[in-house]
């Protein structure tokens, strides 16, 4: 089976791809950045590549630059097919950037068209009618029209989409896509004829991904979310992935959790959290006045909690409830999204050099923030803990290694921080 490569704009994103991948029985590798090939020497015994940038939420430029890299270290590894991974909520703004990278990849793949899948049924992301829906409520209704970043506020995949690709945009409805591969193939030839090539499909369970994923088999770009990758075929090599999977290694050390996502689940895990564990809420205000200061503060109490128990994982989050989100500062200073991130960065470096080899991470920014300061470059992907997470090995630049789970906002059950640490064992 021939090398399957993806980008994904985010890293919990990228967690979230690999561990459906596994699901698969895809022998497969996340790096944390754009690599150079020579640093993949074991691509040849590989299913899949998946490719981790931050790119959810920067400058359109600096979007398509880092995607459009991506994409080449992916040809160069030889990957014939191109998986882009966006959210499965389509976190983005009018400007981008899920548009803007869609017509990068197409351009420099020379492809007729693609397919928009955000579907990911297993967490209750569905497309019906083109709205997307999370669990029972439209996505515009759902808890993501108050997020920080990308406040989400239509459902109409289309709609969205629109505003941030120079290409048109067609829709197939549910009923095509329920009549089989071949009716989903001649109907996106059709779409792609008349000059729309992105083309959203409903769907709304695992047999319609699996159709999509067989109707596109021979298209060189497929994106959404990480759903589409429950439909694709089983390798060969299905068994001996997943053996790899469940021999990640695993190493002792302290354990805590970092949380800097505002999203509902994050709020109800951290609430659950804080019945059990010992844990330190963010004080913007302290970290406005000296960051380093209050960071130390945070590294200091953790330290005190590890020496009362080594092995009682320490929380350390950003936000209880709505009302503590700050809009971005009319004068123009450092947003709090960015001085939290900049913070629970600042306490994963330190927590690491204190002995902290457990982690999880809630939130795709704050992945992309802690893992980036932890200087995590290669992530194998480990026990599931629930639709779209898992635990991860992640090795630094350094060659150390340390247990990940990244969480993304709204996955994981409510117990998350407190359950997960049992599938390390
Ligand atoms: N009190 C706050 N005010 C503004 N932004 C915040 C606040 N707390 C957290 N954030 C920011 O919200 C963003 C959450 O995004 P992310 O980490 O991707 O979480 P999610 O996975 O829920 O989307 C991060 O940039 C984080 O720093
Ligand atoms: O597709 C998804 O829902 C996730 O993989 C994802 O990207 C979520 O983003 P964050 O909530 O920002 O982690």
């Amino acid at each position: 089976m021939p090398l399957l490569g993806a980008i994904a704009d985010d890293f919990t994103g990228a967690t979230d791809l690999a561990t459906n991948l596994v699901a698969r029985g895809m022998r497969t590798v996340v790096t944390l950045g754009v690599p150079s090939p020579a640093d993949l020497p074991e691509a040849a015994d590989l299913d899949a590549v998946v490719i981790a940038v931050k790119i959810r939420t920067t400058e359109v430029e600096e979007a398509v630059t880092t995607a459009r890299a991506a994409l080449r270290t992916l040809r160069d590894l030889g990957c014939e097919r191109i998986y882009d991974k966006y959210c499965s909520t389509f976190d983005s703004t009018p400007q981008g950037n899920i548009g803007p990278i869609i017509d990068a990849l197409l351009a420099d793949l020379d492809a007729p068209g693609t397919v928009v899948v955000p579907a990911f049924p297993d967490t209750g992301r569905t497309v019906y009618q083109g709205r997307l829906f999370v669990g029972t409520e439209l996505l515009e209704d759902s808890s993501m029209r108050h997020h920080p970043l990308t406040p989400m506020t239509d459902s109409r995949v289309r709609r969205l989409l629109e505003p941030q690709t120079r290409h048109a945009v067609g829709e197939l409805a549910h009923p095509i896509v329920r009549r089989g591969a071949e009716a989903v193939r001649e109907a996106l030839e059709s779409e792609f004829a008349a000059g729309r090539p992105l083309v959203v499909l409903d769907a709304v369970d695992e047999d319609d991904l699996r159709t999509i994923a067989e109707a596109t088999r021979d298209l060189p770009l497929i994106t959404g979310g990480s759903g589409l990758a429950l439909g694709l075929p089983q390798p060969a090599s299905s068994a001996l992935a997943a053996r790899q999977a469940e021999s990640i290694p695993v190493v002792d050390g302290h354990r805590a959790v970092l949380a800097g996502s505002a999203s509902a689940a994050s709020r109800a895990q951290v609430a659950a959290g804080r019945e059990l564990l010992p844990w330190r809420k963010l004080d913007l205000a302290a970290l406005r006045a000296d960051t380093t200061a209050e960071v130390d503060s945070i590294v200091e109490w953790a330290r005190a909690r590890w020496a009362e128990d080594p092995q009682r994982p320490v929380l350390v989050y950003a936000v209880d409830s709505l009302a503590d989100i700050e809009p971005p500062r009319p004068d123009g200073g450092e947003p709090a999204s960015a001085l939290i991130e900049r913070a629970l960065g600042q306490c994963a470096a330190a927590f690491f050099e204190h002995g902290m080899r457990q982690l999880v991470v809630a939130g795709g920014e704050t992945s992309g923030t802690v893992l980036t300061a932890l200087d995590v470059t290669r992530l194998r992907i480990g026990a599931p803990l629930s639709p779209g997470v898992s635990w991860a090995a992640g090795t630094t630049g350094d060659g150390d290694v340390v247990n990940l789970a990244l969480k993304s906002g709204n996955f994981g059950d409510e117990d998350i921080f407190t359950s997960s640490w049992e599938r390390l064992a």
